[in-house]
C-alpha cells in the first residue's frame, strides 16, 4: 500500500459544514459489531479479516471494488428468522435484496423460502434447485410469460397485485389446466416511517389493493369467484428500513379485519396472512434494529390477539424479509484513488467504484459507515465525503465520514452493510464494468458472482 504524503485536509475542529454528520468516533479503528457482520474484526497488524481473511488478501486476490460476503453471518441471520417464527410459520427471503444461485442453496439448506418479483429471480431460485412449492411469486406487472413460467414449475404461490392480474392469473392456470394458490396483496393505508420511495402501504402508490372503498373485499369477491385460483390469504407490505413497530401492528389489525369481513360475507376463513418484509438494519452506529425473535413476538401476539377478538382460527403467518438478512453481512471494499481536501469544507476521497454499485445514497439520501481497513492509524479525524468515479456530482458513497488524515490513494476502505439493494441495484453507468461478489467462511474465499467484463459490456452491444 503506498503511504505517499499529501495536502493536509480539513479537521473536525475548524470546519462545520451543515449537514448529517455526528461528532467524530473516539477511535477511528473500532470497527462497530452493530456495523459490521460476525466475522469481522482486525488482526494483529491491524488490517481487517472477516472470515478469517484479511481485506488486503481478498483485494489482491479478487480486485477492488468487491462486495465481500460473510456466509457465516448471513447463515446465522436466515437461521435466526426461521427460528424465530417457528415450524408454524414461513419466512421467504426476498430475493430482489440479493440474489445469486449459492444464497439460494444456503436458503434452502437453512429451511427458508423464497420471494421473487421477476422472471429473472424466478429462473436463478429455480437453477439452484429451490424447490418451486417454497416460491412466492410477486410483482405490481407481471407479464404473461413470468406468470406461465411461474404456474408451470409449480410455484407455491402468486401474489396478486391488481383486478387484471386475478382474472390473467385465472385464465393461464385454467389454460394449464391447474389450480393456482394465490393471494391478495392489499395496501392497508398506513405511513410507514421510511423514505418515501421505500414505503408501500399508504394508498396513493402503485402497489396492492386498496382495502380502503372496498376494492380490497371486491377482488377477494372476484378471487373467489374462479375456479383456477386457490386463495389461501392475504399480503400486506408496509415499507422498507422501518424500525418502528407500530406500522406493522396496524397492518396486521386491518389484514386480521378483512379476514374477518371474508369469514362474514363468505363463510370462508382464509388460512394465510403475510406481512411482508421491511424491517430495518444498522447503517450507521445510531441505528437501533429489532431483532427476529422480538419482531416474531410481537406480529404473532398481535395477530392472536386480534383473531381471538374476531372469532377466526389463527392464520399461518408468513414474512418476506430481505435487507434484514442480507444486509448487514457483506460489505464493500474500495481502493483510494484521489484525495481532494477543499479548505473550509472537506476532503473528497474519491474510491474506484460509486453509484453504480451503490445507488442508495443518491437515490434515498442513505446514510452510511465507512472505515480505512487496510491498517489502522493514530492520525486525527478527517471530515470526508466519499465519492465514486462517475460523471455525476451526486455520485456519493458516504455523505459525511471522519477518516484519518494520513490517509492516502492506495489505502482500502470498507463500507458495511451493502449486502442489500447495492449489488442487486448495480448499474453499468459509465460503462463501469459491475464489481463481482466474494463470500468468505471458515478461511476460505470463493466467488459467488463474478465481475463483469469490457467483453460482457460489449457482448451485447451488437449495432
Ligand atoms: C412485497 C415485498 N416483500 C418483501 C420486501 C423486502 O423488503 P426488505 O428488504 O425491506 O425486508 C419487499 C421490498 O420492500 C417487498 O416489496
Ligand atoms: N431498494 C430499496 C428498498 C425497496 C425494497 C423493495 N420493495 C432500498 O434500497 O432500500
Amino acid at each position: 500500500m503506498s503511504r505517499s504524503a499529501h495536502p493536509a485536509g480539513p479537521r473536525h475542529a475548524d470546519v462545520l459544514p451543515e449537514g448529517h454528520y455526528s461528532a467524530p468516533p473516539a477511535d477511528l479503528n473500532v470497527l462497530d459489531k452493530k456495523v459490521w457482520s460476525e466475522t469481522v474484526t482486525r488482526d494483529e497488524t491491524g488490517t481487517l479479516t472477516v472470515g478469517g481473511i484479511p481485506a488486503t488478501r481478498i483485494a489482491e486476490e479478487f480486485g477492488t471494488p468487491v462486495y465481500v460476503m460473510d456466509e457465516t453471518d448471513f447463515r446465522a441471520r436466515a437461521r435466526a428468522w426461521r427460528t424465530a417464527f417457528g415450524p408454524d410459520a414461513d419466512v421467504f427471503y426476498a430475493g430482489k435484496a440479493f440474489l445469486s444461485r449459492a444464497v439460494v442453496r444456503w436458503l434452502h439448506e437453512e429451511g427458508l423460502n423464497l420471494d421473487v418479483c421477476s422472471g429473472g429471480e424466478l429462473a436463478t431460485a429455480l437453477s439452484a434447485g429451490m424447490p418451486a412449492d417454497r416460491i412466492a411469486l410477486h410483482g405490481n406487472n407481471k407479464s404473461p410469460r413470468e406468470i406461465r413460467r411461474a404456474i408451470e414449475a409449480g410455484v407455491g404461490r402468486i401474489v396478486l397485485d391488481s383486478f387484471q392480474e386475478i382474472v390473467r392469473v385465472a385464465h393461464i392456470a385454467r389454460e394449464l389446466g391447474t389450480r393456482q394458490k394465490v393471494q391478495i396483496r392489499i395496501t392497508v393505508g398506513v405511513e410507514a416511517h421510511t423514505h418515501e420511495f421505500i414505503a408501500t402501504a399508504h394508498e396513493d402508490q402503485k402497489f396492492g389493493i386498496p382495502l380502503a372503498g372496498g376494492q380490497a373485499a371486491e377482488a377477494v369477491r372476484r378471487a373467489l369467484q374462479l375456479d383456477s385460483l386457490e386463495l389461501i390469504g392475504v399480503h400486506s407490505h408496509i415499507g422498507s428500513q422501518i424500525f418502528d413497530m407500530s406500522g406493522f401492528e396496524v397492518a396486521a389489525r386491518r389484514v386480521v379485519g378483512l379476514l374477518k369481513s371474508i369469514r362474514d360475507e363468505h363463510g370462508v376463513e382464509l388460512p394465510e396472512i403475510d406481512l411482508g418484509g421491511g424491517l430495518g438494519i444498522a447503517y450507521t452506529s445510531d441505528d437501533d434494529p429489532r431483532e427476529p425473535h422480538e419482531i416474531a413476538k410481537a406480529l404473532n401476539e398481535i395477530v392472536t390477539r386480534e383473531c381471538e377478538a374476531a372469532r377466526l382460527r389463527t392464520p399461518r403467518i408468513s414474512v418476506e424479509p430481505g435487507r434484514a438478512i442480507v444486509g448487514p453481512t457483506a460489505f464493500t471494499l474500495y481502493e483510494v484513488g484521489t484525495l481532494k481536501p477543499l479548505e473550509g469544507l472537506r476532503t473528497y476521497v474519491s474510491v474506484d467504484g460509486g453509484m453504480s454499485d451503490n445507488i442508495r445514497t443518491a437515490l434515498y439520501d442513505a446514510e452510511y459507515s465507512v472505515s480505512l481497513v487496510s491498517r489502522t492509524s493514530d492520525a486525527e479525524p478527517m471530515l470526508c465525503r466519499v465519492v465514486g468515479k462517475h460523471c455525476e456530482s451526486g455520485d456519493i458513497v458516504v455523505r459525511d465520514a471522519f477518516l484519518p488524515a494520513d490517509l492516502a490513494p492506495g489505502d482500502l476502505l470498507g463500507v458495511p452493510a451493502t449486502g442489500a439493494y447495492c449489488r442487486s441495484m448495480a448499474s453499468n453507468y459509465n460503462h463501469v464494468p459491475r464489481p463481482p461478489v466474494v463470500a468468505v467462511r471458515d478461511g476460505e474465499a470463493r466467488l459467488i458472482v463474478r465481475r463483469e467484463t469490457e467483453e460482457d459490456l460489449l457482448r451485447l452491444d451488437v449495432g
